[in-house]
């Protein structure tokens, strides 16, 4: 589904990303890892379009998409979540939800004033459909509460139903588990897992929680000083000694 040949991202003098490549199948949940500064994030933008790859190439489908757009990719079902949640505060659960679809007819004042009939019906539509995505993620009962009064867990849910919203084929999550309560972060698991085999989402996943990463990552990329350092399923990539020595910054002698 997607693969990634030799990508490489300087900011100035700096290589944060250092020729790093690998694929995605489609239908797999990839685990993300690596100490601080690996140039996770780094790739993640460069993914998603947000920012320009130095050089490498990125293929979509078997498209080359390399310096796409971000909303280029987003119409094309890339679809990326942030480390910090970017709802519209001053909106509610379900208004935030029911922002998301691109090209509905009531963006357009012209076409507004041709079919209004149309553009009724589609609203309704995009209203029925942020019901159901609260309800799929067990929002309901805050649907009319603003966004900004959400708790850490409950922006994170929200974020993930707004790429319920749109047609996503290929979902970055960054660092999903990231300032979540335990009882939430299950939840958001377990829904993650339900998009994945239900829905057929693919996910990427930024995360530094281990446990997560174990429950639901195959295969798991580890990264470090820009690029991979090894490709295997959680127990081969855990154990392995260049990973401990990258996260502990000095040789471990191998079990
Ligand atoms: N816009 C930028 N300008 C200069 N340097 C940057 C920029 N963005 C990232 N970097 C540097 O690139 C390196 C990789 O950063 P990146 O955020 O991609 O790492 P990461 O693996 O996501 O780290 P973390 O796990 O801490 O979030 C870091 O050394 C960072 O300081």
């Amino acid at each position: 589904m997607l693969e990634l040949d030799q990508l490489v991202r300087d900011f100035g003098g700096f290589r944060a990303v250092n020729g790093c490549s690998f694929s995605v199948a489609e239908g797999s949940i990839t685990g993300l890892i690596g100490p601080n500064g690996a140039g996770k994030t780094t790739l993640f933008n460069l993914i998603a379009g947000a920012l320009r790859p130095t050089s490498g190439h990125i293929r979509f489908f078997g498209e080359d998409v390399t310096g796409l757009s971000s909303d280029a990719l987003f119409h094309k079902g890339l679809v990326r979540t942030f480390q910090i949640p970017h709802e519209f505060h001053r909106l509610t659960a379900l208004e935030n939800l029911m922002m998301v679809p691109p090209k509905q007819p009531g963006e357009n004042l012209f076409s507004n004033w041709l079919s209004w009939g149309k553009v009724r019906n589609s609203e309704a539509g995009v209203e029925r459909k942020a019901y159901e995505t609260l309800e799929f993620l067990d929002l309901t009962h805050v649907a009319h509460e603003r966004a900004g009064n959400l708790s850490g867990g409950q922006k994170k849910l929200l974020e993930l139903g707004r790429t319920m919203m749109t047609d996503a084929r290929l979902v970055l999550l960054d660092e999903p588990a990231a300032g979540v309560n335990r009882t939430l972060l299950r939840k958001l698991e377990a829904k993650i897992k339900i998009l994945n085999k239900e829905r057929g989402y693919t996910f990427i996943l930024i995360e530094h929680d281990m446990e997560m990463i174990e429950k639901l990552c195959t295969p798991v990329v580890c990264m470090a000083e820009g690029k991979v350092l090894i490709e295997g399923d959680f127990q081969s990539v855990r154990s392995d000694p260049r990973v401990l020595e990258a996260y502990l910054g000095e040789t471990v002698e191998p079990a």
